[in-house]
């Protein structure tokens, strides 16, 4: 009875929870929220309970209760405050439970610290050239070839996959990569599929091809780890194997490398290629701005050699495309939001949201707001010439923000700008459906993958192409 009084003492009196209905037992408000999802139609299904019970709201999802925030206030309260993100357990099951985003503390800032220290400019510097190799040797062998139809948003994706193998776990071709390559696919098929662990569930699929591609990188990481010190360490998993502590101590074990490992393969793989594919439509729709663009890397080509490589120098000259990039991440945001949990009860605007609850952040809320973002449906790059401070603080948030930011924007940045160099410079398209819309699995999927037209421009080189055209 003691214990009772005293835990009831310490629940939130209800008025203090925020407004809104926790719906059935269980099942709550999930299957709404997930058609919503598919729909690409989240930002209404929050606004239509903003609507209802206002800026601060709850529901219940996946079976847990759930706080709905909207604002930039309210991004930054998820961002900076003491909420944890969290996978599903399920999710954890199939990717490895020792990856950086399901640690917190002193493990999360010892596994993110590595992790960045690999993903900084200093050392993606090092890397242009060989991303450069890899996108033009991708661009001739799938993309060439006079007239013809091709589908971007595959080939994006194994563009994008053919770089982070490279450069994460030193895998140009081979075997070991192709199997890497199927084992991801099936991982990806059952990540969201319903949580049974049983003989012929898409969940149990993927459980084991999750088993099988940390199995593929535990042997890399034992290879790498017999050959450190005799070539140098130019990959991810090298490099954090030759990571010491104070004591001179491996600084994360070799579980924590490989798991971390996968985790970013699956961050950086659909989301880089997401934002490629519909920067390929949004030019479609936009010539002037495509015609700007080519004349910007026009510009950086006269400056080269033929077949010359791109170098860092050269990134930093490309601003027009970098903003095309990020009013294509405001439109399109590959990450539509994620869940926090709180670890404690804890307050915002005057709500109690108790320990346990999950919170939901939503980019689309505040970047397609008419009050942030003027005409928010438009697609105008110039939005991002002046610097952000024009706009409230936590407003793009397509690479969240606070200290889980994405650590992989400067090699999204270098994926990107490369491969644009060469797209627009060797290509013209056109859209052959011509339906902007897009469904969410959860990241944005265009019709049919986004198959184009393409004609490769008459060039005088395979890497210099006439201006005037
Ligand atoms: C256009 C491309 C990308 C977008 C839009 C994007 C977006 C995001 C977002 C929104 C988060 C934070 C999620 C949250 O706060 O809940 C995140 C985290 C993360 N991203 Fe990216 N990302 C991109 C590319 C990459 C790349 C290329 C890599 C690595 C090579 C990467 C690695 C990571 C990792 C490891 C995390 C987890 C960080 C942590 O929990 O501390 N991302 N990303």
């Amino acid at each position: 009875i003691c214990i009772h009084l005293v835990t009831r003492a310490k629940k939130p009196c209800p008025a203090e929870l925020p407004p809104g209905s926790l719906g059935l037992p269980v099942i709550g408000q999930t299957f709404g929220f997930l058609c919503a999802i598919r729909a690409n139609s989240v930002e209404e299904w929050i606004r239509d309970r903003i609507n209802r019970y206002g800026p601060v709201s709850k529901a219940s999802l996946f079976g847990t209760p759930t706080v709905l925030l909207a604002g930039p206030v309210a991004n930054k309260f998820v961002f900076f405050s003491s909420l944890m993100p969290m996978l599903p357990r399920s999710v954890q099951r199939i990717v490895g439970e020792r990856n950086v985003v399901s640690h917190h503390g002193d493990n999360q800032v010892r596994i993110r610290g590595a992790l960045s220290e690999f993903l900084e400019p200093d050392i993606l510097k090092m890397y242009v050239g060989r991303i450069d190799d890899i996108v033009r040797r991708h661009l001739d062998e799938n993309w060439s070839g006079g007239r013809t139809t091709v589908t971007v948003l595959p080939l994006m994706k194994r563009l994008t996959f053919d770089i982070l193998c490279a450069l994460l776990f030193g895998l140009e071709t081979g075997t070991v990569r192709d199997a890497l390559s199927d084992e991801l696919e099936r991982m990806f098929d059952g990540m969201l599929a319903i949580p049974v662990n049983l003989p012929f569930t898409a969940f149990r699929r993927s459980l084991g091809a999750g088993r099988r591609c940390r199995q593929l990188l535990h042997r890399i990481t034992r290879e790498n780890k017999a050959k450190l010190g005799a070539s140098p360490n130019n990959d991810l998993i090298s490099q954090l194997l030759s990571m010491t502590d104070d004591h001179g101590e491996q600084l994360l074990t070799n579980e924590e490398i490989v798991d971390s490992s996968v985790g970013t393969l699956i961050a950086g793989h659909d989301t880089t290629s997401t934002l490629m594919t519909f920067m390929v439509r949004q030019l479609a729709n936009d010539p002037a701005t495509l015609s700007s663009m080519v004349q910007e890397h026009e510009e950086i080509a006269k400056n080269k050699a033929d077949g010359e490589a791109l170098a860092w120098e050269d990134l930093s000259k490309m601003k027009l495309t970098w903003r095309v990039a990020q009013e294509t991440l405001r439109i399109v945001p590959p990450v539509f939001g994620s869940f926090r949990v709180a670890i404690e009860d804890i307050k915002f605007d005057g709500y109690c949201i108790p320990k346990g609850w999950q919170v939901l952040w939503a980019a689309s809320l505040t970047q397609m707001d008419p009050s942030i973002f003027h005409e928010p449906a438009k697609f105008d790059p110039s939005r991002f010439e002046s610097q952000s401070s024009a706009r409230p603080p936590c407003s793009f948030v397509a690479f969240g923000s606070g200290r889980r930011i994405c650590p992989g924007i400067e090699f999204a940045k270098v994926e990107t700008l490369v491969t644009m160099h060469y797209l627009v410079r060797q290509f013209r398209w056109k859209l052959c459906c011509k339906e902007n819309t897009f469904i969410r699995t959860p990241l944005p999927v265009p019709l049919q993958g986004l198959p184009i037209e393409l004609e490769h421009k008459p060039s005088l080189s395979p890497f210099k192409c006439d201006q005037t055209l």
